[in-house]
């Protein structure tokens, strides 16, 4: 029997479990020194932080010399001692290189949740019923950038070189991890045509489900009015075909725009003639209450005696 499925292993886990860190406490105190002294190669394999929900996270160390079997044993151990101890989830990250641990986790009933680059995270529900545990990402975010010259009259459009059919859009891409909606479409229209704007406001949301270009995941397809910051374009050859400054109206009428993009143009017409207040959903940043971060909120114009209050019932 290998060292690390002896009885005295499991009896490590389990004292460990049982001392703090797998059966209660924060992570501060996991495994008290007598684990380490006892196993050091065991010591930090199923190490738990215990989360508000009543989950475990356990986060797999660096095990070379641990073998598939001797882990589903150890984690079948300690799959019974959380649900005796009421735990209602498991979290198992595993590291890419520790791999081979997954198909003994998911013997024991684990599942993929999500992926990353150099890691995955499998799930196992242990409390009543069918599992409460949320998905993960569920949505792609692409944000396009309608830039709009209001002393010319005319909008930045581009057809793209990688689509059967070339029609008339505006130029975007996929929001980056951590990136505001309007620094996403200033990058994105920079990179695709060379020309330099301002976020001014989201004119419009677009959700489609089941993808094809989102991985089979729900799109969200974001259209921000933009204000150019210089007008030479000077467009990029991998993504698009064509590239010009184009009257608005004819961009609003042509059948050869994509059907979003003639009615975010009918809308920015109608916002220019009218009033862009008409139109623009601004935004505002605010500090979030329980994280201390701060996020930003999307949403027409409020008059400041709405926003203070001040004299109104
Ligand atoms: N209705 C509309 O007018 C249109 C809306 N969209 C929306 O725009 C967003 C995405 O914008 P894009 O300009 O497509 O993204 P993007 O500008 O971020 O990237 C496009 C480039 O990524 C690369 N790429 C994408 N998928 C690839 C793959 N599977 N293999 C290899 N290379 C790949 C290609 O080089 C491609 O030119 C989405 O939200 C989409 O729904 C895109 C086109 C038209
Ligand atoms: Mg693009």
């Amino acid at each position: 029997m290998p060292p690390l499925l002896s009885g005295g292993y499991l009896r490590v886990v389990l004292a460990c479990a049982r001392r703090a860190g797998l059966s209660a406490g924060s992570r501060g105190s996991h495994g008290g020194p007598g684990c380490v002294r006892d196993n050091p190669a065991g010591s930090g394999l199923l190490r738990g932080e215990l989360d508000r929900f009543r989950g475990i996270t356990v986060r797999l160390a660096q095990l070379d010399s641990l073998d598939a079997d001797s882990f589903q044993r150890g984690l079948q151990a300690a799959v019974q001692q959380w649900r005796s101890e009421g735990r209602i989830a498991v979290w198992l990250h595993i590291p890419i290189l520790q791999s081979r641990f997954i198909a003994p986790a998911a013997a024991l009933g684990f599942r993929f949740h999500h992926a990353e680059s150099d890691s995955s995270t499998l799930a196992l529900w242990l409390g009543e019923g069918p599992s409460r545990l949320p998905g993960y990402a569920t949505h792609q975010v692409g944000v396009a950038g309608a830039v709009f010259d209001e002393n010319t009259r005319k909008i930045l459009v581009v057809q793209d070189r990688n689509k059967l059919k070339n029609m008339w859009k505006f130029p975007g891409g996929l929001s980056e991890p951590g990136e505001d909606i309007g620094d996403t479409a200033v990058r994105e229209v920079f990179e695709e045509t060379g020309i330099e704007s301002e976020f001014r406001s989201v004119l419009s949301i677009r959700q489609q489900h089941a993808h094809p270009g989102a991985f089979g995941k729900s799109d969200m397809y974001i259209i921000c009015r933009l204000r150019p910051r210089s007008l030479t374009i000077r467009f990029c050859q991998h993504e698009c075909l064509r590239c010009e400054w184009m009257a608005l109206t004819e961009l609003a009428s042509t059948e050869n725009a994509t059907p979003v993009t003639s009615r975010a143009a009918r809308l920015l017409l109608y916002g220019s003639r009218e009033g862009f207040d008409k139109i623009d959903l601004t935004a505002e940043e605010l500090p979030a209450v329980y994280t201390g971060l701060f996020y930003k909120l999307y949403h027409r114009e409020l008059p400041d005696r709405y926003k203070t209050m001040a004299g109104l019932d």
